[in-house]
């Protein structure tokens, strides 16, 4: 396993914010931890990067413990944080170079490293902009610098903390071909954090919810699906008065429904639960 985490715990002060947490990620693989503000996803990230130092639990990333990674650990991850760190007067193509420059050293006849600065500008899409001044960037660039100084040392494993924040849809789909090209072409394990079910189910194998400092549900979209899948919603008149149903088996009901009131049923409607529906649910009942 590339990742392993085992009963981890996370306490400032008084205050456990994470419990028991178990997981583990193998070679290519995309894992997205999915849950709301507060869930305790950067703080599972920043433990598994070697920032922050777990009150308990055992977890190993590359074979080895975090809070005890050398250099040459460090130099196989990849780290892309939430916030950005100013690098304003420094023009796109230098920072690049200049931040790979320390990777050479770890680098092996079978994973040369940095990425090759032109290269990774086309990768990420900003070589229109490779000459520019950092500051000169708008949100969305920056973002794209970011992952691009994340992934500039070619890392077996890419950590990104809400990597999409600010995109645009163009910017969020070009950025997801480069996630699961990272994944099918380098092997890199992937665990990024977000808000957004969509993002996770389009681009991790596997999802965990994530809420109030615990693993709810985990899964594959279609597992997550079927696990926490919710009831659908049927609505219908009888001589203009409204009805509303929740079941399981809308199908099943309407055919009872016909069949007690024929063709006086008028105005049907069936909302069968959508994944996005029930995480919402579950999120709101957890928290
Ligand atoms: N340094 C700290 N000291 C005390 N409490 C903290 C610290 N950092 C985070 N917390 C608390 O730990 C909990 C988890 O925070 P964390 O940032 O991991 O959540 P998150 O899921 O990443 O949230 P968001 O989506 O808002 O980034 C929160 O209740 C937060 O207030």
């Amino acid at each position: 396993m590339v990742l392993t985490v085992d009963g981890l715990r996370m306490r400032y002060g008084d205050t456990e914010v994470l419990h028991d947490v178990s997981f583990d990620a193998g070679p290519g693989e995309v894992v997205a931890l999915l849950g709301p503000n507060g869930a305790g996803k950067s703080t599972t990230i920043e433990i598994l990067e070697g920032f922050r130092l777990r009150s308990a639990g055992r977890v190993e990333v590359l074979g080895v413990d975090p809070a005890a990674g050398d250099e040459r650990w460090r130099s196989r991850l990849g780290i892309v944080l939430q916030s950005w760190r100013d690098h304003g007067n420094w023009r796109v193509r230098e920072l690049l170079h200049h931040l790979g420059s320390y990777y050479a050293p770890y680098a092996t006849s079978a994973e040369p490293r940095p990425w090759p600065t032109d290269e990774l500008l086309d990768a990420v899409g900003l070589t229109a902009h490779a000459g520019q001044k950092i500051r000169t960037l708008s949100g969305g660039q920056r973002r794209r610098l970011d992952v691009a100084i994340g992934i500039v040392g070619r890392p077996n494993v890419l950590f990104l903390d809400e990597p999409t924040a600010g995109f645009d849809p163009e910017a969020r789909s070009e950025f997801h071909d480069l996630v699961r090209r990272l994944a099918a072409e380098q092997d890199t394990t992937i665990l990024l954090t977000t808000h957004d079910l969509d993002e996770a189910s389009k681009l991790a194998h596997r999802i965990l919810v994530l809420t109030a400092g615990r693993i709810i549900a985990a899964g594959t979209t279609a597992q997550l699906t079927k696990l926490i899948a919710g009831e659908d919603e049927v609505r219908w008149t009888i001589d203009g008065r409204p009805f509303r149903k929740s079941t399981e088996d809308s199908t099943a009901f309407v055919r009872g429904l016909f069949a007690t009131y024929g063709e006086a049923v008028a105005e049907l409607e069936v909302r069968r639960a959508s994944l996005e529906d029930t995480y919402l649910a579950l999120v709101r009942e957890q928290s």
